[in-house]
C-alpha cells in the first residue's frame, strides 16, 4: 500500500499504432476512471487542456457507461479571452464534446471574462470556483483532481506553464495567469504544479509527428527540467501518457501494452 512520502510512481507510457486506436483507449480509460470515481465519492471531477486534445476526446460521444451528470468540469489552462471567442478552450471544448453529450452547463466551470482588464481578479475568482467545488470534499492543501487531461507542445510546455517561466516554482497558489504567454494569445490562467501534481491521475494526451522531437527530452531526460517532466503526481497518484507511434517514434523510454 503506497503511502503519502512514497517516490511518485513512474510515468506509464502507453503508444498506439493509429490515432483511432489512441482515443479509442482514451476513451476506455476514462470511463474507468470515471466509474472508479462515482462508486467512492459519487461524482468525477475532471480538467482538460486545449489544443488538440477536445478532438481526441470525441471518441467518448455515445458510449456506453457515461454518466455525464456526475461530471464536474475545470480547464487546467484557458486563454483569456470572451467564451466564445475561437482562442478560448472552452469554445472548442463546448464545440467538440461538451455540445454533444448531456452534462449539465452548471457542472462546466469556466473562467469570469468580465475580469479580462484585472488577471490577478480573474485568476483569483477561478481558485474560489475550485475551492466552492472541493473545500470539504477532495482537498487538503491543493485539491485532488480525479483526472487531468493534459497537452504537450513543442518546447515542452504543458497547460500553460512554460519553459524557464517563473509560474514553474508557483508552490502556493492553485490557478496563476500570465500575461506573456509565449504561445497566443498572451493572456491565460493556468493550474499550478501543485494542482497538476496532486491529482489521482493525470493523463498526458500527444498524436501526430509533430510531437515526436520532444517527447524524448520529456520522457528520457527528465532531468532536464522541462514543463512537461515536472508532472509527477505525488504518491499514490499515477501518471499516464497516451500517444501514437508517430509520437513516440523517438523516445527511448519503455512502452507499456495497455490493459485496463
Ligand atoms: O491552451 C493551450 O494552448 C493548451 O492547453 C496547451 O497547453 C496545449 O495543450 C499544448 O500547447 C498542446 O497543444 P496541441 O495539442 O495543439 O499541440
Amino acid at each position: 500500500m503506497p503511502h503519502a512520502h512514497a517516490p511518485p510512481a513512474p510515468p506509464v507510457l502507453f503508444s498506439f499504432p493509429s490515432s483511432a486506436q489512441l482515443t479509442d483507449a482514451l476513451a476506455q480509460f476514462i470511463i474507468k476512471s470515471q466509474k472508479e470515481s462515482i462508486e467512492k465519492k459519487g461524482r468525477f471531477t475532471v480538467a482538460i487542456s486545449g489544443g488538440s486534445l477536445p478532438k481526441l476526446l470525441t471518441a467518448l460521444i455515445d458510449r456506453p457507461g457515461l454518466k455525464w451528470d456526475k461530471w464536474q468540469v475545470f480547464y487546467a489552462d484557458e486563454r483569456v479571452v470572451p467564451l466564445d471567442h475561437p482562442d478560448s478552450n472552452h469554445a472548442l471544448a463546448t464545440r467538440e464534446l461538451f455540445s454533444k453529450v448531456p452534462i449539465p452547463a452548471s457542472h462546466i466551470h469556466t473562467i469570469d471574462p468580465a475580469l479580462a482588464d484585472d488577471l490577478e481578479e480573474l485568476s483569483d475568482a477561478y481558485e474560489k470556483e475550485l475551492i466552492r467545488e472541493f473545500a470539504m470534499k477532495d482537498s487538503a492543501r491543493f485539491p485532488i483532481f480525479d483526472l487531468i487531461l493534459l497537452g504537450v507542445g513543442p518546447d515542452g510546455h504543458t497547460a500553460s506553464l512554460f519553459p524557464a517561466h517563473e509560474l514553474l516554482s508557483e508552490e502556493d497558489r492553485w490557478v496563476a495567469y500570465i500575461e506573456d504567454s509565449p504561445k497566443p494569445p498572451p493572456k491565460r490562467v493556468t493550474f499550478t504544479f501543485p494542482v497538476l501534481n496532486h491529482a489521482i491521475r493525470v493523463a498526458f494526451v500527444a498524436a501526430g509527428a509533430s510531437k515526436a522531437d520532444i517527447l524524448p527530452t520529456v520522457l528520457d531526460q527528465p532531468e532536464a527540467g522541462l514543463p512537461a517532466s515536472r508532472v509527477r503526481p505525488v504518491s499514490p497518484g499515477a501518471l499516464y501518457w497516451f500517444v501514437d507511434d508517430a509520437a513516440s517514434a523517438k523516445v527511448q523510454y519503455s512502452k507499456t501494452p495497455f490493459k485496463l
